[in-house]
């Protein structure tokens, strides 16, 4: 039977800014989404029993059907039932490299890989753009995990808008294994604390969400000025997740103490990455920070910033 092997990288927030409210309950986002080289691998095959089965190396991920990769395959299912009638289940193995629940779109971009690898095995041969609007129905970043690399998302941040992204740029990426945020109960928070200060009035709205297209952030990224970019980073969500985890305030503490272009936490948190020069600065912060936090729960990891999202590597 065939298979596919694909590749699923994990994103950071370089930006992210709640402008508002929607009708439909979510928040009205500006952000930029940058997908990295650290990676979760899926494999993917047909088989006989018309079933989807999956089977993960982490203890850490749901293995019931709020698994993303189960939701996702049940929506190509419900999509395209006679292609699931002519080529049989699918058998998915997850191997989880991205730290789950960190702000870092671990569950989406697997839901995303799921999407692509099922569009191969079951030849349907869609669009960047039809696999996206599938992708919307299942998370607000999971449409950018297909395509990934450096976009501007705006609405529920599935409304994407590709930049050329900053070339030979390295992170070092901390995340305490134990403390998990929940993306809901960020936002809610931030709605309760922030709310009465939304901007109600639509033309302020598209303003605000047009300001982040010819911002300062975007400028930097297109002249290839890793340091201005750094200087520009923003996340509205610091302002809940930060004085509700004083460890991860401490760990943003601890990374401006060394020679890094500038430090956010990514989405949602809990992760916090710092940006830097070179790959040699980033594992010489990296030693620096693991000396500092001999901590074993903490998980440090030097990646890079990538201009891809989804790969087929066989
Ligand atoms: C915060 C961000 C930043 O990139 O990422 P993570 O930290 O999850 O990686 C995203 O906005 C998360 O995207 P994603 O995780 O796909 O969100 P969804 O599954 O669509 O929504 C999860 C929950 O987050 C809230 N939500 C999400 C997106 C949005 N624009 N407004 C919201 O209020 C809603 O409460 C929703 O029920
Ligand atoms: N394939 C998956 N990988 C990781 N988490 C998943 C997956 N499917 C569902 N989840 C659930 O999604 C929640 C969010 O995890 P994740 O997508 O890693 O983080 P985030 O939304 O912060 O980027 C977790 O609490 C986890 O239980």
């Amino acid at each position: 039977m065939r298979s596919y092997t694909l590749i699923a990288p994990a994103k950071i927030n370089l930006y992210l800014e709640i402008i508002g409210d929607r009708d439909d309950g979510y928040h009205e986002l500006a952000m930029i989404l940058q997908s990295i080289e650290l990676a979760d691998q899926i494999e993917i095959e047909s088989n006989d029993v018309q079933l989807i089965r999956l089977r993960c190396d982490s203890k850490e991920v749901p293995m019931d059907r709020s698994n993303l990769v189960y939701r996702a395959a049940d929506l190509m299912v419900s999509e395209f039932p006679d292609s699931f009638a002519t080529y049989g289940g699918v058998d998915i193995t997850l191997h989880k490299r991205i730290p789950v629940a960190a702000g870092l779109a671990g569950g989406s971009t697997d839901a995303a890989a799921v999407l692509v690898g099922i569009d191969l095995l079951w030849k349907l041969g869609l669009t960047r753009s039809e696999l996206e609007e599938l992708a919307a129905k299942l998370g607000s970043d999971i449409p950018f995990c297909i395509g990934g690399g450096t976009a501007i998302a705006t609405g529920r941040g599935e409304k994407l808008s590709e930049l050329l992204g900053l070339n030979n740029t390295y992170i070092v990426l901390a995340k305490y294994r134990s403390l998990e945020v929940s993306t809901p109960w960020a936002y809610k928070t931030y709605r309760s604390l922030y709310g009465d200060a939304y901007i109600k009035d639509i033309e302020n709205l598209t303003a605000r969400k047009n300001a982040v297209h010819s911002g300062d952030i975007v400028k930097a990224i297109s002249n290839q000025h890793a340091s201005q970019v750094a200087e520009k980073m923003h996340n509205d969500l610091e302002k809940v997740v930060l004085p509700e985890y004083p460890q991860v305030l401490k760990l943003k503490e601890s990374f401006a103490k060394y020679d890094i272009l500038g430090t956010m936490m990514s989405g949602s948190g809990p992760s916090v990455f710092a940006l830097c020069e070179s790959k040699d600065k980033a594992e010489e912060v990296k030693i620096n920070i693991r000396n500092e936090i001999p901590d074993p729960d903490l998980e440090i990891f030097v990646t890079k910033l990538i201009n891809h999202g989804i790969q087929v590597v066989s």
